[in-house]
């Protein structure tokens, strides 16, 4: 996979709120979660945000590794699975939460541990898009999403000059 042609940057004041809409949405759902499943590791941050608004205390984590160089997505790797409880009725009450689904592979992977569960994340690429059932902003395939805990301060390139941002 080559550099998207597009840059979408977010920052934490944007991510917030944008987390803080996915569970609203989830919220208006009405259903009682037995557990919450974060993927590490961008699900961490959203999963943080929507556990405190949804009241939801007992959290699991799904440890995968996929992309191993920038843009690069090497084999995904399962580092750790859940528990055996929340593997009964297949995932079913179980809320999953990531950043973002893109190619939409590492949500497949963790679909097929808990079928019944209910997949979130806060951005969608097309591709990515059938595999989840909430999520509150789309993007187009070209373009690269950079989340605030991957940035820092820099110098930016006037439009003029051939900024992407
Ligand atoms: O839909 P896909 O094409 O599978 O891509 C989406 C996944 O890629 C990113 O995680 P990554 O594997 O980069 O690891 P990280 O969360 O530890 O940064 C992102 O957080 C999603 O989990
Ligand atoms: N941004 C950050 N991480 C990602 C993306 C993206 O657009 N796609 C897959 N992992
Ligand atoms: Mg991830």
């Amino acid at each position: 996979m080559s550099m998207p042609d597009k840059a979408f940057p977010v920052s934490w004041d944007q991510f917030h709120r944008d987390a803080r809409a996915l569970a609203w949405r989830i919220a208006g759902m009405q259903h009682e979660w037995r557990a919450m499943v974060a993927i590490t590791r961008g699900g961490l941050v959203p999963a943080a945000i929507i556990c405190r608004e949804l009241g939801i205390r007992l959290i699991e984590t799904v440890c995968i590794a996929s992309y191993h160089d920038y843009t690069e997505q090497g084999k995904l790797q399962i580092l750790k699975g859940v528990g055996a409880s929340l593997l009964e009725n297949e995932g079913e009450g179980v809320l999953i939460v990531d950043d973002l689904t893109d190619t939409g592979k590492t949500a497949a992977m963790v679909r097929e541990m808990m079928p019944r569960a209910h997949f979130a994340t806060v951005y969608a690429k097309p591709l990515g898009r059938p595999m989840v059932d909430t999520f509150i902003t789309e993007v187009s395939q070209d373009t690269w999403i950079y989340f605030p805990w991957d940035m820092g301060f820099s110098y930016q390139e006037p439009i003029s000059k051939g900024h992407r941002g």
